[in-house]
C-alpha cells in the first residue's frame, strides 16, 4: 500500500548550490514522523518545498505525492488550495503567521471562511469552539484580544486550531515547542498528540527527548540526506548510522532520553553546496575508511557502509 506522503530525491538549490540533496521520506496515514538532524542540514526546506513555500530564490526538483497528489512544479495556485485543506504547516514562531492587527477570533474565523460554508456569526461561534478544544479557557474573551495579548504557548494552541480547522491529511511542524518553556512545550505536545490522532504528522525537530515524546518513526537528516530512518525504538535503542549514534550518545537512558539540545559532535557540517564525495559524514566519521569515498545508498533504513549492529550497552 502506498504511504499518504511519498519522497523521492527532493532537492533544493539555490543558484546550484544545494542544501538538500535527494530527500527520500514516506509518511503513513495518520502517523507521526520526526525529523531530525544539526542545525542547517535542510530539515526546514524540504518542509518548506512540500507546500510551494520554499524561498522564491529556491529551485525544488524531485517528486513528492500527497494521496497520489504530486506536489513539486504544481503551479502556485493549485499548491494554495491544497494548503490548509489537504495539508497544513505550524511554525516555531506563531506571531510570523498570525496577523498582529486582527484579533484572534478573527483570524480564526477567516480560515473558517475559506474551509467552511458557515455564515459570519456561526464562524465567530466555531472559532471560540476551536479555541476551546485546543484548551484555551476563556476562549470569548480570548477570541476579542490581539495575538501580542496572548502568552507563546497560548498563540501557539491557536495555530495549531487554525491548522486543523481545514482537517488537513498532513500537518507539518517545524519545531513548534522550541521557543516554550519546558512545561508548556510538554502541554502543546500533548495537544498535538491528541489532536493528530487522524493526521499524518511530519514534526521537524533537533531535540530527541521531543522525538520519543510524540513520533511513530524518525528521519535522520545530515548535510541535506537521510541518513538513517526508522522506529522510534529501533532508531533510540539501535541506532546503526554513526551520526545517528554521535547524536544520541549523550542521552543517559535510550527509554527515557532528556530533553534538550542535541550534544554537538566534534568536526563540522557540509557548507550548503559544498562538493561531497562519497559519505557525507565521513569526514567525522570515526568508523570511515576507502569504501565510504563511494556514496552509500538508503538500503534497508540507513546510508552507511559500515552500519552499527551491536546493540549499545
Ligand atoms: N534563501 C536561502 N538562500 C541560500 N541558502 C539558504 C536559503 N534558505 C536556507 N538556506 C540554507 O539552506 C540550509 C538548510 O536550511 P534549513 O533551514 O532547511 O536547515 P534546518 O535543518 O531546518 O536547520 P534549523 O534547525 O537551523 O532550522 C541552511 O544552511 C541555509 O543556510
Amino acid at each position: 500500500m502506498t504511504e499518504l506522503l511519498e519522497i523521492h530525491d527532493l532537492r533544493v538549490a539555490f543558484g546550484g548550490r544545494e542544501a538538500v540533496r535527494g530527500v527520500e521520506l514516506t509518511v503513513g496515514r495518520g502517523k507521526t514522523l520526526a525529523v531530525v538532524g544539526e542545525s542547517g542540514c535542510g530539515k526546514s526546506l524540504t518542509a518548506l518545498a512540500l507546500l510551494g513555500l520554499a524561498p522564491p530564490a529556491a529551485h525544488v526538483s524531485g517528486s513528492a505525492t500527497l494521496g497520489g497528489t504530486e506536489l513539486i512544479g504544481r503551479a502556485d495556485r493549485e499548491l494554495r488550495r491544497l494548503r490548509g485543506k489537504r495539508a497544513a504547516m505550524i511554525f516555531q514562531d506563531p506571531m510570523s503567521s498570525l496577523n498582529p492587527t486582527t484579533r484572534i477570533g478573527t483570524q480564526i474565523a477567516e480560515v473558517l471562511a475559506i474551509h467552511t460554508s458557515l455564515g459570519r456569526r456561526e464562524r465567530l461561534r466555531r472559532a471560540v469552539e476551536l479555541m476551546e478544544s485546543v484548551g484555551i479557557t476563556d476562549a470569548a474573551r480570548r477570541a476579542k484580544q490581539m495575538p501580542h495579548e496572548l502568552s507563546g504557548g497560548m498563540r501557539q494552541r491557536v495555530m495549531i486550531s487554525i491548522a486543523l480547522a481545514g482537517s488537513p491529511e498532513l500537518l507539518i511542524a517545524d519545531e513548534p515547542t522550541t521557543a516554550l518553556d519546558v512545561t508548556v512545550q510538554a502541554q502543546v505536545l500533548a495537544l498535538l498528540r491528541e489532536r493528530t490522532r487522524d493526521t499524518a504528522l511530519l514534526f521537524i525537530t533537533h531535540d530527541m527527548g521531543v522525538v520519543a515524546e510524540i513520533a511513530d518513526r524518525v528521519a535522520v537528516m545530515y548535510a541535506g540526506r537521510v541518513v538513517e530512518t526508522g522506529t522510534v525504538r529501533a532508531i533510540l535503542e539501535t541506532p546503526r548510522h554513526p551520526y545517528t549514534a554521535a547524536l544520541l550518545r549523550s542521552v543517559p537512558d535510550p527509554d527515557r532520553p532528556v530533553a534538550g539540545e542535541l550534544p554537538t559532535i566534534p568536526g563540522q557540517v557540509p557548507a550548503v553546496g559544498a562538493k561531497i564525495e562519497g559519505c557525507p559524514f565521513r569526514p567525522r566519521c570515526g568508523h570511515a575508511d576507502d569504501t565510504c569515498h563511494t556514496t552509500p545508498p538508503l538500503t534497508g533504513g540507513v546510508a552507511c557502509w559500515h552500519p552499527r549492529t551491536e546493540v549499545p550497552a
